[in-house]
């Protein structure tokens, strides 16, 4: 199933822990700042409607989504985080950037999954076109932000219980 038929900010509360004892990280990238703007507001506001304080939710800001790597494990290795988010957004341009950027990206926070015992969410779009990062970022899909905040509640809980 793609984006296309799920809308990325529904989420059914009453199967979602509470947040309130949990300290999230969210690394925002600041390439294409409008569309990862939203993305952050969707996950914080996720993040705050399922319990967590704002006083527990640790933002730190990168110049771009390759940066979003040494942000994360610096965050997770220096804050008392449960859980950390990578926001980001890679728009396909002229050239192959496109897809170094991406990979370089994924993988990294791939390795971090495997390297530290804090879960990294993946909250990086990665689109063809501007109108579809606006589409996941608070448009007709959705708020991909949101969906990152509920996998961060789940996955900072993790074998817990
Ligand atoms: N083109 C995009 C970038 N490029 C910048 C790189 O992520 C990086 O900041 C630079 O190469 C310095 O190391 N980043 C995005 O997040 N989105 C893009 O569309
Ligand atoms: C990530 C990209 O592909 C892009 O933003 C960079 O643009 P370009 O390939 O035109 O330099």
């Amino acid at each position: 199933m793609a984006t296309e038929n799920k809308n990325l900010s529904v989420y059914d509360k009453s199967k979602i822990p509470n947040a309130k004892s949990l300290r999230f990280g969210i690394v925002v990238s600041e390439w294409n700042h409008n569309i990862t703007e939203a993305l952050y507001k969707g996950a914080e506001e996720a993040l705050l409607d399922c319990g967590a304080l704002q006083e527990n939710i640790i933002r730190w800001d990168v110049p771009g989504s390759f940066e979003l790597t040494f942000g994360c494990k610096k965050l997770l290795t220096t804050e008392n985080v449960d859980a950390v988010i990578a926001i980001g957004s890679v728009i396909r341009g002229e050239t192959s950037h496109f897809d170094f950027v991406c990979s370089a990206t994924a993988e990294g926070i791939k390795d971090l999954n495997i390297t530290y015992d804090t879960p990294v969410i993946f909250c990086v779009l990665t689109d063809n076109t501007l109108q579809q990062a606006q589409d996941r970022s608070g448009g007709k899909h959705g708020n991909k932000g949101t969906e990152a905040a509920i996998a961060a509640i789940q996955m900072a809980g993790l074998g817990n219980n």
